[in-house]
């Protein structure tokens, strides 16, 4: 009943959908929270392995002389010893971080839903999940990037939401998982619009309606319908997320411009390989800071153009915004692999096959689906520098050449 003072009878059930090297930390950090807040999660959090085999390395903990260089399926080995030895060696997970190779398992009556795996991933991911989630469950995008289909660009949160039928946030700052894994201290910046029909603790108990509308990322009424959190869970608004993601060592800051946060995590990966590029060529600091600002204009023009109804300035300033830019430039993957292409004169693809051990690059699909959404809308060239990063990638476009984009 709305507005009943009893305390809820369920908690919320919480899956990390994803296992990479950034899907495995969150999964630490959340599990480390739900169990301190047991009144309102479960301390169990499923994490989705995408399985395969691996082989322990001799020089870990974990080597088993016995089994020796034989593969043991991946999730096998989390729920055996606690570490997921190939996307975040040597970092201790809670045991209460259980591996689930089976997805539709895994998020079975979850009411909380962390999508956490590369993008290029979450088209079949969502398409294998529909239909067997809580209609009332709520989603957290960590993933930087986007979709676009044709002319289209979408948010990874919006195409979840859409494709689901659920409403989706979004997280996003300057993170890298190694640090963080390591319980170094970083920011990070969440933005989620709680629904209407979820505001019972905002509005006091009156408006919570088993079923509403809400604004889409463009401002507009959404089509999809959304199934209210029932008033037999705890809400799902800000202070619950902040509850179930802040930590001592990750400090979060919740707003509500899903557009600017997603946006920026996914066009910093552009700006990132171009930093990369840069650096690989021999320039330095200098030149990668004009680098910086200028896809920070370009980032910030992209969201105006697309998005002009909904994208607020001052999310630049959070950690999702300007931070995130400054890290991924100067020490995150995309950055670091793409000064080393340039150094071995290799290409990205090439680096990221013999180098990542699994790990993606997400600036080389962003980098191709953002081109391709602004060439259907033959706008490329109000993007130059977005469209010297293509054609570096692609070979057309030489890293020195970068500067004549700076001349007017
Ligand atoms: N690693 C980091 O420091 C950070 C990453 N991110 C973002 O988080 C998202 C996830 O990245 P990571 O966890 O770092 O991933 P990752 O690049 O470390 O790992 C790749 C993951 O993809 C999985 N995979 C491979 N083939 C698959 C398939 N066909 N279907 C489903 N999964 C498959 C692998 O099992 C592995 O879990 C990305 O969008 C990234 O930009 C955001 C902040 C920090
Ligand atoms: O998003 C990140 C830093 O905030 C991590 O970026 P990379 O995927 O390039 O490592």
């Amino acid at each position: 009943m709305a507005g009943s003072s009893d305390s809820p009878r369920h908690k919320h059930k919480v899956t990390v959908v994803g296992s990479g090297n950034w899907g495995t930390t969150v999964a630490k950090l959340v599990a480390e929270n739900t169990r301190e807040h047991k009144d309102i999660f479960e301390e169990d959090v499923q994490m989705w392995v995408f399985e395969e085999n691996v082989v322990v390395p001799s020089d870990s903990p974990h080597y088993d002389a016995a089994v020796g260089d034989k593969p043991q399926k991946l999730t096998s080995v989390i729920n055996t010893h606690h570490e997921n030895v190939k996307y975040l060696p040597k970092i201790q997970l809670p045991p209460n971080v259980v591996a689930n190779p089976s997805l539709l398992d895994a998020v079975k009556d979850s009411s909380i839903l962390i999508f956490n795996l590369p993008h290029e991933f979450i088209g079949n991911v969502c398409k294998q999940i529909k239909g067997h989630i809580l209609p009332s469950a709520r989603g957290i995008s960590c993933i930087k990037g986007v979709t676009v289909t044709e002319d289209k660009v979408e948010l990874i949160s919006e195409y979840i939401g859409e494709t689901l039928g659920i409403y989706c946030g979004a997280l996003s700052g300057a993170n890298i998982a190694n640090e963080i894994a390591n319980e170094l201290w970083c920011e990070t910046t969440i933005a989620y619009n709680t629904p209407p029909c979820d505001r019972r603790a905002e509005n006091g108990a009156a408006n919570n309606s088993a079923e509403g509308e809400h604004r889409d990322a463009r401002g507009q009424v959404s089509k999809t319908k959304l199934t209210a959190v029932p008033d037999d869970y705890p809400p799902v608004s800000h202070a619950e997320l902040y509850k179930l993601f802040d930590r001592p060592y990750f400090t979060v800051s919740m707003v509500s411009d899903v557009v600017g946060v997603s946006l920026a995590g996914a066009l910093k990966n552009i700006v990132a390989l171009a930093c990369g590029f840069i650096e690989g060529h021999g320039w330095n600091m200098t030149a990668k800071t004009a680098v910086m600002r200028r896809g920070m204009l370009e980032t910030i023009q992209f969201c105006q153009e697309f998005f002009p109804e909904t994208i607020q300035e001052m999310t630049f300033w959070e950690s999702a915004g300007w931070s995130d830019m400054i890290v991924s430039c100067t020490s995150a993957r995309n950055w670091r692999y793409s000064k080393m292409a340039v150094e071995r004169g290799v290409s990205l693809h090439e680096v990221e096959r013999t180098e990542l051990n699994g790990q993606k690059l997400q600036g080389i699909s962003t980098t191709k689906e953002v081109m391709s959404f602004l060439k259907a809308r033959g706008v490329q060239d109000k993007y130059p520098l977005f469209k010297a990063v293509e054609g570096i990638v692609d070979g057309d476009f030489k890293v020195e050449d970068i500067p004549v984009l700076f001349r007017q």
